[in-house]
């Protein structure tokens, strides 16, 4: 049997070719369609139906479809689950191909590559986050990463080791990595650790001396020197972003800023176990949501969340620098007018960066236009506000780029409606007034219809029908509608001289007249007019605000900048936080300091958080021991936390405190399996260990939690003891360490510049009572049985438990040669069932209480009750 293929698979199939990787959306009308594995991939990732259409090569040809108006959603799932899509348009008219001839197949192509790292919708993207693309080149020995925003155009690169690409790539949490296909394997692990997505192209995408002409034409530059001495594994990078963006764009460029080398102010290092545990950006879960960046997120613009997710995902090391931040920070607290208004006024700013990166990309609207607008004038009120103070450095040089738009601004302000529509495409965005031609045209438009109006009265009386109508379809246009009825005698002379008949359908006759066909030709034309006016205009007004693209791009900085100070005097004001001391020393001095997402925890359930003092200044190390569930890793982290925060250039939660620069992080606490690489619980410990020990300076801060608590008793506490021994005498860093080994605090003594804390608790009737207390010392035992009952472990198994405890201490007090004998001693293994513990006695208190049905009490009775339990009790 021989097949025929349609001449549309055939187009299809040619397309498809080109984009194995991705799941091509073939538009047919209103719809985009997707055929064979695409369909069955599609339907399924969309629960969407998957149908038959045609036969190829003897079967049936798989089909799902989705409607073009929606298709935005459908991107954003199959990008979720690791699809690509290839969008491919219609890129004539239907009856330009008809005139080809009837067979003829309507020309389609690929206009765009729909990938993670490349979203510009806004429905696609979250506001407040930024959604980078990154790409790793390396030469010889030498590595570079490059990241760009394309929603808002911020491109970045620097140096960076194979070594330096995983807490990088943590920090930046790019959607998408871009890597050379020699690379993909062996960059495989790192990248799929941080969830993003990676995609390897050809080497000559990095081919640095094509990629250096490529970027000079892109900026319009004759040579990169203009915005720094790039280093060739720099441009090989940034060649690598500029070639995928023009793969995934088909040659529609987005706006790019010129790139800014990082590394030149040292940030502090944190790798991704580290950033992790920490919950910096991003809770446990994944989310934002109980991360530390959704605790102290006040700000009001998108542009200013991005910012405060930018500083806090790299605190600063150099002293001036975060003094500068700090300083607009208190200028913002001690004017508190000053702030509100600020925050008041920026509430009506929009993202100017992603307006204008959609309107470069053409993929914007009238909308875009006036947000930049509305910015505009929102920056003129912050200006003038800001006359009347004295800015710290970092707002004044802000302040600078709030000024010089006032072109644009009027411009802007008199060509756009107030609420222009989205899209361009239906017109009716440009204020009247701003172009005689288009009123013009507007008017004949409008008066056209005033005319139809007054046609339709004169027509009902000419037919003796009061009830007949002028209405409009897209298939007939203007028509004169009336029932079967009164249509008998419009057929008939001499009604039909005037009315001409176009159509009947079940109940109605619709006409048409020689002066309606007339007045309609005059209405489209004049309304198409309009709109090509409009579009005209529009394409002017988008040049004029992409033209001023650098400086405004340097106003929504500003006003991020504006936004984020006062979002942190906020936060300190708010939630009662110090300015620390910032200095090249190696001081760690925090009162009374806080752990701001456990603290608003508490706060919600109604219960106080208790602050805590921790200096590391004279002794570099804590040791620190105390129950279970008593608070050491609320402890632990909360003075990473402050670090972060101090470094960042904000307040802190703490009364006083005082940072010597902390130039690395490192947290390991609390630990779990890694199946996927095939790391147990034990493993996963050591292999951050072995990094922290490998990699920590003498300005780092550590926190260690628990080390070893995955093995037997003996090792896990030589190798914590060995661990802390190597922090106090090889890295000499500052350290909080936690240990449940109670044995180590012995060691304190016997090691310079190590000190032993504990956090306290409460023994009260067998049960013990959090008192969240940190203070020097060392805790007299673990508490672990009490803790467990309170878990509500059966009471049977709590017995039995303190039974072994018991005997096991008593064996331990009596030496370690007593061990067998003491299991022997135990009815560990025996068949003996464990009796269950005696039912406490119950109190008189108790037993009246018991008795009470609390709904039925009146405010009195409570009280009266309240009096005899007392009674009960004092008597007992
Ligand atoms: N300073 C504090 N003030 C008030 N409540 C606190 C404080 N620190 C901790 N908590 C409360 O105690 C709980 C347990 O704290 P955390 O996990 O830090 O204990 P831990 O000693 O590390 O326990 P484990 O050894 O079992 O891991 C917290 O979830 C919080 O509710």
């Amino acid at each position: 049997m021989t097949e025929t293929v349609t001449p549309m698979m055939a187009q299809f199939l040619e397309i498809k070719a080109g984009y194995p990787d991705a799941l091509l959306f073939y538009r047919m009308g209103d719809f985009y369609e997707m055929f064979f594995d695409d369909a069955v991939a599609a339907s399924a990732a969309l629960d969407i139906t998957l149908t038959k259409r045609g036969k190829h090569a003897g079967a049936d040809i798989p089909m799902c479809g989705v409607p073009v108006h929606a298709a935005e959603g459908y991107f954003l799932t199959l990008i979720r689950k690791g699809f690509r899509v290839a969008v491919c348009e219609q890129m004539e008219d239907p009856s330009e191909a008809k005139k080809r001839g009837s067979k003829s197949v309507v020309r389609r192509d690929v206009v765009r590559l729909v990938t993670p790292g490349t979203l510009t919708e806004d429905t696609l993207l979250d506001a407040r986050r930024h959604n980078y693309l990154a790409a790793y080149a390396e030469i010889r020995d030498e590595g570079a990463l490059a990241w760009v925003d394309i929603s808002t155009g911020a491109v970045s690169v620097m140096a960076c080791s194979r070594m330096r690409l995983g807490p990088e790539l943590a920090r930046l949490t790019p959607r998408e990595v871009l890597v050379s296909e020699a690379l993909e394997s062996e960059l495989a692990e790192v990248v799929s650790d941080l969830g993003a997505a990676m995609t390897g192209l050809g080497r000559t995408a990095f081919d640095s001396t094509s990629g250096e002409k490529r970027l000079c034409s892109v900026y319009g530059v004759a040579s990169l020197d203009a915005f720094g001495s790039f280093t060739r594994t720099e441009i090989s990078a940034l060649a690598g972003l500029v070639e995928y963006l023009d793969i995934t764009q088909k040659g529609n460029m987005p706006l790019l800023r010129p790139p800014v080398q990082e590394g030149d102010s040292p940030v502090m290092q944190i790798d991704a176990t580290t950033r992790r545990s920490l919950e910096l950006t991003h809770a446990m879960g994944g989310g934002r949501q109980g991360s530390l960046l959704s605790v102290i997120d006040r700000t009001v613009t998108a542009a200013g969340a991005r910012l405060l997710e930018r500083r806090l995902a790299s605190p600063a090391c150099r002293a001036d620098v975060i003094g500068e931040r700090q300083a607009s920070v208190q200028f913002m607290l001690e004017q508190g007018r000053f702030r509100e208004d600020l925050r008041e006024a920026l509430r009506g700013a929009h993202d100017v960066d992603r307006a204008l990166s959609r309107l470069a990309l053409d993929r914007g609207g009238p909308r875009d236009m006036a947000a930049i607008r509305n910015t505009l004038e929102v920056a003129d009120r912050v200006n003038a506000a800001c006359q009347a103070h004295e800015l710290p450095p970092v707002l004044t040089l802000a302040a600078r780029h709030l000024t010089g738009h006032d072109d644009l601004r009027d411009l802007l302000g008199e060509a756009l409606v107030a609420e222009p529509p989205v899209l361009s495409r239906d017109g009716g965005f440009i204020a009247p007034g701003y172009d005689a031609d288009l009123d013009e045209a507007r008017k004949l438009r409008d008066e056209g219809r005033s005319v139809i109006a007054g046609m339709q009265s004169d027509y009902a009386a000419l037919a003796e029908v009061p009830s007949l109508k002028i209405k409009h379809n897209n298939v007939l246009g203007y028509f004169i509608e009336t029932t079967a009825t009164h249509a008998e005698k419009m057929m008939a002379a001499p009604l039909n001289e005037t009315f001409i008949h176009r159509q009947t359908t079940a109940n109605q006759v619709r006409f048409t007249t020689v002066d309606l066909n007339e007045i309609e030709t005059r209405i489209l034309n004049a309304g198409g007019h309009a709109l090509d006016i409009e579009k005209r205009l529009y394409a002017s007004l988008k040049e004029s605000i992409v033209a001023a693209a650098g400086p405004l791009g340097a106003l929504a900085a500003a006003l991020a900048e504006f936004d984020l100070a006062a979002a942190l005097a906020d936060l300190a004001q708010r939630e009662n936080w110090c300015r620390p001391v910032i200095d090249d020393s190696r001081a760690f001095e925090v009162t009374a300091g806080r752990h701001p997402v456990v603290e608003q925890a508490q706060a919600r359930l109604g219960a106080p958080f208790v602050a805590n003092y921790c200096a590391l200044t004279e002794a570099p190390i804590w040791l620190l021991t105390g129950p279970n569930m008593a608070g050491k890793s609320t402890f632990l982290r909360q003075n990473a936390l402050i670090a972060v925060l101090a470094q960042m250039g904000s307040y802190v939660p703490a009364s006083e405190a005082h940072i010597g620069i902390v130039s690395q992080i490192f947290s390991r606490v609390g630990a779990s399996d890694d199946l996927a690489r095939g790391r147990s619980t034990f493993m996963v410990e050591m292999v951050e260990t072995a990094a922290i020990l490998n990699q920590a300076d003498d300005r780092a801060l550590v926190i260690l939690d628990e080390i070893g608590r995955g093995t037997a008793t003996y090792d896990g506490l030589s190798i914590a003891w060995a661990t802390l021994e190597h922090l106090a005498e090889v890295n000499r860093c500052r350290a909080i360490f936690a240990t449940h080994y109670h044995e180590m605090a012995a060691l304190a003594s016997r090691l310079d510049g190590v000190e032993n804390a504990t956090v306290t608790v409460k023994e009260w009737d067998g049960d013990v009572i959090f008192l969240h207390e940190v203070r020097k010392g060392t805790a007299d035992r673990s508490y672990g049985v009490q803790v467990a009952r309170l878990a509500g472990l059966p009471t049977q198994v709590v017995e039995r438990a303190k039974v072994v405890l018991e005997a096991l201490e008593k064996g331990e007090r009596e030496g370690g040669g007593r061990k067998d004998a003491l299991i022997d001693d135990l009815p560990l293994f025996s068949a003996t069932p464990v009796q269950p513990a005696p039912p406490q006695k119950v109190s008189a208190v108790e037993d009246r209480l018991a008795g009470i049905l609390p709904d039925e009490l009146s405010p009195r009775e409570a009280l009266a009750l309240v009096y005899e339990l007392r009674t009960l009790m004092d008597e007992a």
